[in-house]
């Protein structure tokens, strides 16, 4: 068991929980693949990607002080993109999207991706620090526009939304690379009568799967295979068997990229089985939090009390947008009713909803028509949103049979939400019995994290030390248009 008192300080009347858990929603691998077989078929994805960054110049002079300084894993030791070599189509959507500078795992694992021969990659940087851009930067300088509907690149990721917002990035990195088609292929994406028609696809692997088996994808032109979230995608509780399953019917010579914030030693051998003989650029796990974003907890009396607290937080989340994980979809759902009773303005989007439902829920979110999100872990990783100041564990994420340990990787990944590319936030974990605090505790000495205590019983105070941190982030105009109008 942690040491409690080194990293947080015990709540003096905790009760012991005794209590059979609630049935636990589905981990965020099952979410979005039990999101695929959601039946209907729906339209064609338009495309068009829906809250990609927001950089302004004024973030840009506290960025160039963060990507000067060799500790931060936003440091370049390049001045600009151009020295890495790319073609210069490539080289405008960077300007276009205002990215000057790559960051560090830009900088090093581009290189070597966009090498030939190609090689193998199993790439590992903090939650938001580009990783993105890294493998989509080599998926479109590896591509031959000469033959827009031969499918030559393969995006695999673990939900439709991540699937959607990756699609968006390469569609506007790419945007001056002429014939580029990118398409989704999710549920309900791709046309029967026509199949896959795209030089580059992004998909969740049940989907992409089965268009593999009808014959409506072509893989035998195949050049290169990334997989984002990686440890999760080949994790075999996860999505394991169907990234083995799909990696066996491409093509022997294609490249493997594997990418992700979190590579545990488990899911790390099976990685290294699966992009064989591959560079590594891996990271100890003291060095994956994320600098700026500030992490508390907020020691509730009981659990009826949490929701109390999550409304009195409301006050405060509505300065930025923020998210809150709850560990089942009726919780998540069941919160939003009540907050909607108590008249506040809230969306929840789990993998009960239908895919379009999804879509929609989650561009409300990313234009600021709706600013707080409730959520599973469906939406714990990848998705970047960069006006969201605040992530919520409203429960503390759990795993194992009758979820026994901490989700150490769950954890990192939900408050990597926030904190964007050298942008500041604030995640606050509810912790209300020993059980959730000793999880709690785990987690901070495992990262070697410092957490801040709130005391729901000394609300100036919490809203003070909430406050200074989404005040700082709303300094800094993350929220204006980019370049792009988005
Ligand atoms: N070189 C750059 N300059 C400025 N902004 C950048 C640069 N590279 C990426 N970004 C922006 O940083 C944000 C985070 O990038 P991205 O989503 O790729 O993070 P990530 O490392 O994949 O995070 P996660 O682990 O959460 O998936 C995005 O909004 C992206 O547009």
């Amino acid at each position: 068991m942690a040491d409690l008192a080194s990293r947080i300080s015990k709540p003096s009347d905790a009760p012991v929980d005794d209590k059979a858990p609630a049935a636990p929603d589905a981990p965020a691998a099952a979410e979005g693949n039990g999101a695929e077989g959601n039946g209907a078929e729906q339209p064609v994805d338009d495309g068009v990607q829906r809250g990609l960054i927001e950089t302004t110049y004024d973030v840009e002079v506290k960025l160039s002080d963060l990507q000067a300084d060799q500790e931060s894993p936003l440091y370049s030791g390049v001045s600009s993109f151009e020295e890495l070599g790319l073609p210069k189509s490539i080289n405008d959507g960077l300007l276009a999207m205002n990215f000057k500078k790559p960051s560090k795992i830009q900088e090093r694992a581009l290189p070597l991706m966009i090498s030939d021969p190609p090689t193998n990659m199993i790439a590992q940087s903090q939650s938001g620090t580009g990783k993105t851009a890294a493998f989509v930067l080599t998926v479109l300088s590896r591509v031959d526009l000469a033959k827009p509907t031969q499918p030559q690149a393969l995006l695999l990721a673990p939900s439709r939304e991540l699937a959607r917002q990756i699609q968006g990035v390469i569609q506007t990195i790419g945007q001056f690379c002429e014939n580029l088609v990118v398409e989704a292929a999710i549920p309900g994406s791709i046309s029967r009568e026509t199949g896959v028609r795209a030089s580059v696809v992004v998909g969740t692997p049940g989907t992409v799967m089965d268009l593999i088996r009808r014959r409506q994808f072509d893989v035998s032109q195949l050049k290169v295979l990334v997989i984002d979230e990686a440890d999760n995608m080949l994790d075999q509780q996860g999505m394991g068997d169907q990234c083995l399953r799909v990696k066996g019917m491409l093509p022997k010579t294609i490249q493997i990229l594997l990418f992700s914030a979190t590579f545990p030693d488990k899911v790390m051998n099976f990685a290294r089985k699966y992009a064989a003989n591959a560079n590594e650029i891996k990271l100890r796990h003291q060095e994956l939090t994320v600098k700026g974003i500030s992490q508390m907890y907020m020691d509730c009396p009981d659990e009826t009390k949490k929701y109390d607290v999550l409304c009195k937080l409301y006050g405060l989340m509505t300065i930025g947008s923020s998210v809150i994980f709850v560990k089942t979809r009726e919780s998540a759902s069941e919160i939003q009713r009540r907050m909607e009773a108590d008249g506040h303005k809230v969306s929840a989007l789990h993998g009960a909803y239908e895919g379009q439902n999804r879509d929609a829920l989650l561009d409300d979110f990313r234009s600021g028509r709706s600013k707080v999100l409730i959520t599973t872990n469906v939406l714990a990783r990848g998705i970047d949103v960069s006006s969201v100041s605040m992530v919520i564990n409203y429960d503390i994420p759990m795993k194992g049979f009758g979820d026994r340990e901490p989700d150490m990787e769950t954890y990192l990944h939900r408050i990597g939400r926030t904190g964007r590319f050298g942008r500041v936030g604030v995640s606050i974990s509810f912790v209300y019995d020993q059980k959730s605090f000793n999880a709690l505790s785990q987690i901070a000495n495992h990262y070697d994290i410092d957490l801040v205590q709130l005391s729901p019983d000394d609300w100036d105070m919490t809203e003070k030390k909430v406050q200074e941190v989404i005040k700082s982030s709303r300094a800094r105009p993350d929220y204006a248009p980019n370049a792009l109008g988005n």
